[in-house]
């Protein structure tokens, strides 16, 4: 008999958009399907990850988190995921179904053309894409084109060849969907949120599935389950660097930077998250996470900024053995001042 084919969901989406979010809502809701996670990070410091252990103890083991923070998962296909995938599939207990959850600023065509590598294929389909929208973000003009800016990178830079790198990224990860989450739908009102979507609607030409959400809360039966083999649709939805490079040009991710700042402990932890608010602005950076050590605290502090949103909150006691340290992953396009950024950081804690 051959056995099935197991589904895959690839979920994508912005910097920050709430894919973690959603993964952890849906491990919370899966009701004993069996659920493998792949997750990718821009930034070595494996906040999601860390974030996403414990969470779905009975769907999905710390066992069955597979991490590949060796770059964007776009870029590392045959030395990263597909060693992954194979060592998945060779498991004898294999999973009901795999979720893949990709760096902010991943593409995901080339992950999806490679499910139909031999090997793969025969095992495995993708379930569908899903793509996470900070609906907030977007109603702010976030990634609409910004002229200035863009003329200016351009006289910098005479080679640039394409929009607003952010903007770019943004259509390329809604061109692949099959279902788009229009997520952080509590931060703006009606008017605003059935303008993201028409806005949206309008750039696409295919016709995938919308579902408003706030904070990531989507129906376990929504997200999985579509049925819809994208890996055999995927040269419909071709990204603006395939679009342009049809020579083979490798695609890479010079127009983001990260960098991971490791700093001793903050002596004011609300002083100190307003500080990164400022900082935040100044710099215009996309996106800061991690974990701070608060003098005094038992508790570890998770920190999460998305543009000048900031959350923070104490997530868990820190280990016993484990290193008490603030360590943060910063991104911002390429040419953000990382000295200056590390400079203010460490004025910060004290
Ligand atoms: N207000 C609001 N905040 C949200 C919602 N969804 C997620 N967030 C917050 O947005 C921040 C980023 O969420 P994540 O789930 O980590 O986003 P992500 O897409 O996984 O981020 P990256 O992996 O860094 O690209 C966190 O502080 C979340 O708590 C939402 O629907 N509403």
């Amino acid at each position: 008999m051959i056995a099935s084919k197991i589904p895959a969901t690839v979920i994508t989406g912005f910097l920050g958009a709430g894919k973690t979010t959603l993964i952890r809502h849906m491990l919370a809701n899966a009701k004993g399907k069996r659920i493998a996670l792949i997750i990718n990070e821009f930034g070595d410091l494996g906040v999601d990850g860390d974030v996403l252990k414990g969470c779905g103890d009975e769907v999905c083991s710390e066992d069955d988190i597979v991490e590949l923070n060796n770059g964007c998962i776009c870029c590392t296909v045959a030395d990263d995921f597909i060693p992954t995938m194979e060592q998945l599939l060779a498991r004898k207990d294999r999973p009901d179904h795999i979720v893949i959850e990709t760096s902010g600023l991943a593409l995901p065509q080339p992950l999806v053309a490679a499910f139909n590598w031999p090997g793969i294929k025969t095992q495995v389909t993708v379930d569908g894409v899903v793509t996470v929208v900070d609906s907030a973000a977007v109603a702010a003009g976030r990634f609409a084109h910004d002229h200035d800016k863009l003329d200016a990178q351009r006289l910098a830079d005479e080679g640039l060849d394409h929009e607003s790198p952010l903007e770019e990224l943004f259509e390329d990860q809604l061109t692949a969907a099959d279902l788009i989450i229009l997520n952080k739908a509590d931060l703006i009102g009606a008017a605003e949120l059935d303008g993201v979507r028409t806005g949206i609607a309008g750039h696409l030409t295919r016709k995938p599935v919308f579902v408003e959400a706030r904070q990531g809360e989507v129906a376990p039966e929504v997200l999985l389950g579509l049925g819809i083999g994208t890996e055999d649709d995927i040269a419909n939805r071709k990204s603006h660097h395939e679009l342009h490079h049809e020579d083979g040009h490798e695609h890479d991710h010079d127009e983001f930077e990260s960098f991971v700042v490791t700093l001793g402990p903050v002596a004011n932890a609300a002083a100190f998250a307003e500080g990164l608010k400022s900082l935040i602005v100044s710099h215009d950076i996309l996106r800061l996470k991690g974990f701070a050590d608060v003098a005094g605290k038992p508790m570890r502090m998770v920190v999460q900024a998305v543009g000048s949103r900031i959350d923070t909150h104490f997530d868990r006691p820190w280990g016993t053995g484990e290193t008490r340290e603030t360590r943060l992953v910063v991104i911002g396009l390429h040419g953000i001042d990382e000295a200056a950024i590390r400079d203010s950081l460490a004025g910060l804690t004290g």
